[in-house]
């Protein structure tokens, strides 16, 4: 049995199909990127694999157990999106992650010293040094993007989901973030989904990538279908070069907004 395994997984809101068919197997220590049309699912996926919320139709297993009955952290699964702490300091967040890995969550003298000291090295490596003591709120866009990944990154999950976290970046410190995880990856062996909207980003860092979308349209009722696993490359050593990717699936192209021509795509 593969480390993580989804079943025909359908999900729909109100009436509405966001996902539907999606049958995956990860193995453990692999990185899947998964990309997208803006609105198809990709993060409804994520939270289905935080066991967030559940899906409608299928299941969804990580190391053979149900994630919805020992959801998120218990299983090791963290989302970036949701793991920084408000009321704690920058510090206090990075100290909090390593805490995870603890029975009681806890960390008491000495290992709570040694923590703030490792706390501080990462906060130097992701660039949050001088704002240790402030709290995320007082952050700009970019530095809570860091500081939540630093802090997702520390706790050494087993299943690390990232939900666009190098969007608000600007290229050199997206690179530095690049590194960081690459390396934290090779020292944990842990299981990565990121969802990019840059393909340039899901290849370089992804073993796999997977395309969401949606194989059956109905223009009279666009909820009616929802999106699914369409294509899916291996990008090992680089994979297949996403410039020809582009010109083989157009609608990978990035789009601010849905065309309206991709409206009266054929189903
Ligand atoms: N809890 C919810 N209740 C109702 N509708 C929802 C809910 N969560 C998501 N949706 C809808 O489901 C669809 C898919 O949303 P989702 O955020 O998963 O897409 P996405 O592919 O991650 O989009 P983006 O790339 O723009 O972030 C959207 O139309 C969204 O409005």
């Amino acid at each position: 049995m593969s480390f993580i395994q989804v079943r025909d997984v359908w999900q729909a809101y109100g009436g509405r199909s966001i996902i539907e068919r999606v049958t995956l197997d990860v193995s453990e220590g692999e990185f899947v990127s998964i990309v997208g049309a803006s609105g198809c699912g990709k993060s409804t996926f994520l939270r289905l694999l935080l066991a967030d919320e559940r899906p409608v139709r299928g299941t969804i297993t990580v190391d053979g157990g149900d994630v919805a009955v020992e959801p998120g952290r218990e299983r090791g699964v963290v989302f970036q999106r949701y793991s920084v702490f408000p009321h704690l300091t920058v510090r206090e967040n990075i100290v909090a992650a390593e805490g995870f890995n603890t029975a009681s969550g806890w960390l008491f003298g000495a290992a709570k010293r040694t923590s703030r000291e490792r706390a501080d090295a990462i906060l130097a490596r992701i660039g949050l040094n001088h704002v240790a003591e402030q709290y995320p709120a007082s952050l700009s866009g970019g530095m809570q993007q860091r500081l939540a990944i630093g802090q997702a990154l520390t706790a050494k999950p087993r299943v690390l989901l990232l939900d666009e976290p190098f969007g608000a970046l600007d290229p050199g410190t997206r690179v530095q973030m690049h590194d960081f995880l690459t390396e934290l990856r090779a020292e944990t062996k842990m299981t990565v989904f990121m969802v990019s909207h840059d393909l340039e980003e899901a290849f370089k860092l992804g073993d796999r990538v997977l395309v969401f979308d949606k194989p059956r349209w109905d223009p009279q009722d666009p909820g009616l279908y929802g999106a699914t696993i369409t294509y899916e490359f291996d990008a090992r050593d680089g994979g297949m070069p996403y410039q020809h990717i582009l010109d083989r699936y157009p609608s990978l192209k990035p789009q601010a907004e849905p065309a309206p021509e991709r409206l009266l795509e054929p189903a």
